[in-house]
């Protein structure tokens, strides 16, 4: 059996490294230099990187240079996102050298340039699917963007490769993840599904890893990481089979 792709996190707001509560706009923490972050993890074992510009995703501005100097600096893959919504940024964002980018709102709002850019660039491009409860929410999480089964229906039919799962009522609250959203996903698609939000422990990650037969290939680790709830070292030692 593989084992769980760990992601940690870095999601950038205003130039800071930092972690929201349910995405909140306003609820964030801050945790200092995202390159210091993300080099930290890179030297505690990560092999991925899961890299936000929040303000682009927010539509507060962005944080392009300062993402494309820590994708630039890392020698693990990056997972890229927020604010890739049309050809100029999705450009950008491969041009920072990550191994892949994740487009929320844009498959929600403009479906055919999505599918586009699945035929086009094929497992570059992954799906984030942030649902509160089965709804869908784009731009910066403060929009219905439409059911999860039917979007995920769609994109499958059109080739995406990779789903990014995220359950908003769990982020960044340290409650556990939504195992049942996971298994209901993976149910209803034979593409990998990366899991996020709500990690809290090394239990949920062997929880999560459990439903590694069942499609989930990695998850997302942020604020318990941060909040120091385990060391990353620990985590990648808790997945390991
Ligand atoms: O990661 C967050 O905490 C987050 C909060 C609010 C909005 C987006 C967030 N992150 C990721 O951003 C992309 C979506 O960006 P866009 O809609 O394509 O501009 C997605 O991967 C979210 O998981």
């Amino acid at each position: 059996m593989p084992k769980l792709e760990l992601l940690p996190a870095v999601d950038v707001r205003d130039g800071q490294a930092v972690r929201l509560v349910h995405g909140e706009s306003g609820s964030e923490t801050s945790y200092g230099s995202p390159l210091e972050a993300a080099l930290a993890w890179q030297s505690a074992g990560a092999e991925w990187l899961h890299l936000v510009d929040l303000d682009a995703a927010f539509g507060t501005g962005d944080n392009r240079a300062l993402i494309a100097e820590v994708a630039g600096a890392m020698d693990i893959k990056v997972e890229l996102s927020g604010g890739i919504r049309d050809d100029a940024s999705l450009e950008a964002a491969l041009a920072t050298g990550c191994r892949r980018v994740n487009l929320g709102t844009a498959a929600l709002e403009t479906p055919e340039w999505v599918a586009k850019v699945i035929a086009e660039h094929g497992d570059k491009i992954a799906v984030g699917l942030d649902v509160r409860g089965t709804t869908l929410r784009g731009r910066g999480w403060t929009r219905d963007g439409g059911d999860l089964y039917e979007t995920l229906a769609r994109l499958d039919a059109e080739g995406c490769a990779r789903y990014v799962v995220t359950d908003i009522a769990k982020d960044g609250t340290l409650e556990g993840p939504n195992l049942g959203l996971l298994r209901d996903v993976c149910a209803v698609t034979d593409r990998p599904v990366v899991a996020s939000g709500g990690v809290s422990s090394l239990d949920d990650l062997r929880a999560i890893s459990l439903l590694v037969p069942e499609g989930v290939e990695g998850a997302i680790v942020g604020k318990a990481l941060y909040a120091k709830a385990f060391t990353l070292e620990e985590a990648l030692k808790a997945v390991a089979v």
